[in-house]
């Protein structure tokens, strides 16, 4: 009998420091404030199957989805302030410090639009570095232990 080859996931977890705030939140979250984010990727493919070679029974090596992640999102966003461009005050004020490592975001950065957008930026990363072999099936973002979204393809 012959079997399709499975399809299995991987996830590689990586952290970073940001800064952000939510500025029309009816809470605490509307002030400057900071956390310590967690990013899970998820690539789902079959595993390679190389007698003799260092990929062997791998989707994919942990190793190049931390090298990619890091360089596409972790080493923009960690220790920068994450800011809405719609918080026009804020965006000034950021502008004013000298070399402020500041990430302008298209819409306030909740963990669902950052996971979102970290979603965005890797879907094309993963299918160009690896040929659509893989894909990107899911970004989980944690902004504290107890709070994260999760993004996958619709
Ligand atoms: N749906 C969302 N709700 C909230 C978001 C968000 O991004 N999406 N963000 C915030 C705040 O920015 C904050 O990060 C979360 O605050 P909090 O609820 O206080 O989370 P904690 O884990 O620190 O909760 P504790 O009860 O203090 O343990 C708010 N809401
Ligand atoms: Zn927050």
């Amino acid at each position: 009998m012959i079997t399709a080859p499975e399809a299995i996931s991987i996830t590689r977890r990586l952290e970073f420091d940001a800064g952000h705030r939510i500025p029309n939140h009816d809470g605490q979250c509307r002030h400057l404030h900071g956390h310590r984010y967690a990013i899970e990727i998820t690539l789902t493919g079959a595993m390679a199957d190389h007698p003799g070679k260092a990929d062997d029974g791998m989707v994919l090596d942990f190793g190049d989805i931390k090298r990619l992640a890091t360089q596409h999102i972790v080493e923009p966003w960690d220790h920068a302030f994450l800011v809405a461009k719609e918080d026009a005050g804020l965006v000034d004020y950021l502008n004013s410090i000298p070399n402020h490592k500041t990430v302008m975001m298209e819409c306030v950065p909740t963990v669902e639009n950052l996971a979102s957008t970290a979603f965005k930026i890797l879907c094309p990363v993963f299918e160009q570095a690896f040929s659509g072999r893989l894909i990107l099936s899911a970004v989980r973002l944690y902004e504290t232990p107890n709070c994260w979204a999760d993004v996958t393809h619709s």
